[in-house]
């Protein structure tokens, strides 16, 4: 993990646009190989998209080939809502650059089938060749996109309740009042931005300071989903002064001497992007247990090692009421088809399974330990037994 720490926000925000237009333009994107950019909303990266635009006015940069896939939006408020995603990315950073509608993705929180619009996501990013970039915010629980606490690190995109910290945050754009802040979101998940070739996260103020202390120097939790970023072999973290003040101090000399040496040194590190030319090649997370070794022009990222979450390529259908020829699984005598996921409930029971029933050996079906009914039928047969030899 690379961690700059720069004065304040507008020069962190500097900092990171620089990056950007840096990786932007060693890409070199054309239509047919596009530079992919991951983008999140929030307080914490409009001063990035200001100097984007700035740069773009002044012909450092341009977006003709850059494709973008948004981290989130919130479900039911309308596309137009002046506190949608959607208006956001528009208001802030798309109206002002060249960038292509066509090439803009931001997920859909009207859609009739949300579920749905989330795997066509997953899939929206794979045929565009992966995310080259993700830059990301914060929140103050430490969630990255909408991925609140005890979100799987092996998540994707899908429908997420938020958390009562989050509308509270989020509320100072509601006016203040909870009651209209969302409070169910799409987001991305946290496997979805760690197949990025490339992650940059920001930290500004001292609402983040306790999010950030936990995710660098604490170790990789569900309750700070960010922290998963520890595992991402191309992570880079901006923050401002006044987010570092929950680390030790020790912590933020090393991270600034580590900088200043590398800068005397002249040392950058090659990342994947930029020497990535040709057809992209989508990082993908391995099932199996042979593990290529990476190469640059095809990184595979740690987490594919520690989290198997293949993606997703059907959408669970969620059905309230149980269908009328429903059995209580209680009730019904378990085979080895049920010991499969039912595709029917988002959080299948847990079958007590046996090695022994998935053998076709009958005589392997026989318990070898008596379940408790079994051993109180046999201490009852038992002491009946005594008693009548007892009696004789
Ligand atoms: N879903 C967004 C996150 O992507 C963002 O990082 C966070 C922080 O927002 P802010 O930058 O305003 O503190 O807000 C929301 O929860």
């Amino acid at each position: 993990m690379r961690f700059f720490i720069r004065p304040d926000a507008a020069s962190a925000s500097a900092h990171v646009a620089n990056y950007i237009v840096d990786r932007i333009n060693h890409f070199a994107p054309t239509p047919e190989h596009p530079f992919v950019l991951g983008l999140p909303t929030g307080s914490t990266p409009l001063g990035v998209y200001k100097a984007l635009v700035e740069k773009y006015k002044a012909g450092e940069v341009s977006f003709e080939n850059v494709v973008t896939f948004n981290m989130d939006e919130y479900i039911g408020i309308p596309r137009d809502h002046p506190e949608s995603y959607h208006s956001f990315m528009w208001k802030h950073f798309f109206s002002h650059v060249n960038i292509h509608p066509s090439n803009v993705n931001i997920l859909n929180g009207n859609a009739p089938n949300l579920e749905a619009e989330c795997v066509e996501y997953e899939a929206k990013i794979r045929a565009a060749g992966g995310i080259d970039l993700f830059l990301a915010g914060m929140g103050e629980d430490g969630h990255i996109a909408f991925n609140e606490p005890g979100s799987s690190l092996a998540s994707r995109t899908r429908v997420k309740t938020l958390a009562y910290g989050t509308i509270l945050a989020n509320s100072r754009f509601f006016g203040d009042d909870i009651d209209k802040v969302p409070k169910m979101a799409l987001t991305v998940g946290v496997q979805t931005v760690l197949e990025a070739r490339e992650v940059v996260v920001m930290a500004l103020g001292a609402r983040k300071a306790l999010a950030l202390q936990r995710c660098v120097e604490q170790g990789v939790n569900h309750m700070w989903t960010l922290s998963a970023l520890q595992l991402h072999p191309h992570s880079m973290i901006v923050c401002d002064e006044d987010a570092t003040l929950e680390l030790q101090v020790k912590t933020v000399k090393y991270f600034k001497e580590i900088e200043q040496v590398a800068r005397a040194e002249g040392f950058e590190q090659i990342l994947p992007s930029k020497v990535r030319t040709g057809p992209a090649t989508v990082p993908t997370t391995i099932v199996t247990d042979e593990f290529p070794e990476p190469t640059i022009r095809s990184p595979q990222p740690t987490t594919s090692r520690l989290l198997r979450a293949t993606p997703a390529t059907e959408y669970p259908v969620r059905s309230r009421s149980p269908s009328p020829d429903f059995v209580p699984r209680h009730l019904r005598v378990a085979s080895d088809a049920e010991y499969t996921i039912s595709s029917r409930s988002p959080s299948p029971d847990l079958v007590p399974d046996r090695m022994a029933s998935r053998m076709d050996d009958p005589a392997l079906l026989r318990r070898w330990t008596p379940n408790p009914e079994q051993q109180q039928l046999q201490q009852s047969l038992h002491s009946s037994s005594k008693r009548t030899s007892l009696r004789a």
